[in-house]
């Protein structure tokens, strides 16, 4: 049996630290050492103050950074590079699609990389835009629409090629209130529907209790894990009722006395 198979883990991060210009007089280190690990279809929320190095971690996971220390596993497997299985999902959706592809060729683009057919791609682009009410935007350029539709084309391209683990950073921080109420509840919707596995970043308390399944608090830089919180609210979660409720309140006191500077435990 193949390490994949033999760990329902997604993702194993142990012990990681990552200094930034090591050895060198500007040396900096942003994460100290971090520690976690998400299961597959588990829904991971990653919080923590400003600078406390949670896109750092997310460019070690995804393999766009090299830790300097510790272990980082994709589905037991020792992350050397990019891995294939996995799909991003940045803030700055204007910098992250082509304007002058349509926006089919935009969700087509990784998988023309992986070498899909043509006719496969067409059909695939299709239904991944569907999925994210997008199927009528096909022909159309980027720069034709709201900031929301772009984060939605950009989120059908992550999914285009079905990963095992979806990685956010910020994904829904450059957009109006009521756009990211629609997404959280997208996001959420494919994650069941597909049975997808997601680590977001956000600086967004609400945000991640509503989301997560656990929420991972980061300390202040260079960054510990200071608390993994359970999020036991159920899978069925809706903008008004879930974020009235008490569970949801107790927790939001819980993660502010965790992350605020005055907090007794804040570095
Ligand atoms: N390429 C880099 N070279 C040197 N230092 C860096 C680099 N990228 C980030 N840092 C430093 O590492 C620390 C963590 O940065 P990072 O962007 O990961 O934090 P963050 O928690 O995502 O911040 P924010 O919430 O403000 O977006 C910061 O002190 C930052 O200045």
């Amino acid at each position: 049996m193949s390490n994949a198979t033999a760990t329902s883990e997604v993702l194993t991060v142990e012990h990681l630290r990552k200094i930034y210009n090591e050895g060198k007089p500007q040396a900096k280190t942003a994460i100290d050492d971090v520690s976690f690990t998400v299961s597959k279809g588990e829904f991971v929320c990653i919080v923590g103050p400003s600078g406390a190095g949670k896109t750092t971690l997310l460019r070690c996971i995804s393999g766009l950074a090299k830790a300097s220390s510790g272990t980082l596993a994709f589905e037991g497997t020792p992350l050397t590079a990019v891995p294939d299985q996995l799909g991003l999902v940045f803030q700055d959706y204007g910098r992250s699609l082509y304007p002058w592809f349509t926006n089919a060729k935009n969700v087509g683009l990784p998988l023309a990389a992986r070498g899909m057919p043509k006719a496969q791609r067409a059909e695939r682009v299709s239904e991944v835009l569907a999925k994210v009410g997008l199927g009528h935007v096909e022909k159309q350029y980027p720069w034709e629409l709201s900031g929301g539709m772009q984060q939605r084309v950009a989120i059908a391209r992550a999914l285009s090629y079905k990963p095992d683990l979806l990685l956010m950073d910020e994904p829904f921080a450059s957009v109006d209130a009521q756009t990211r109420f629609d997404l959280e509840d997208l996001i959420l919707t494919v994650r069941r529907e597909l049975g997808i596995t997601v680590v977001l970043v956000t600086h967004d308390i609400d945000e991640a209790i509503y989301l997560s399944d656990r929420i991972v608090v980061l300390s202040g830089s260079p960054s510990r894990v200071r608390e993994v919180v359970d999020v036991p609210l159920g899978r069925e979660r809706e903008q008004v009722a879930t974020r009235a409720s008490d569970e949801f309140l107790d927790l939001r006191r819980h993660l502010l006395d965790l992350v605020m500077p005055h907090a007794p435990h804040a570095a």
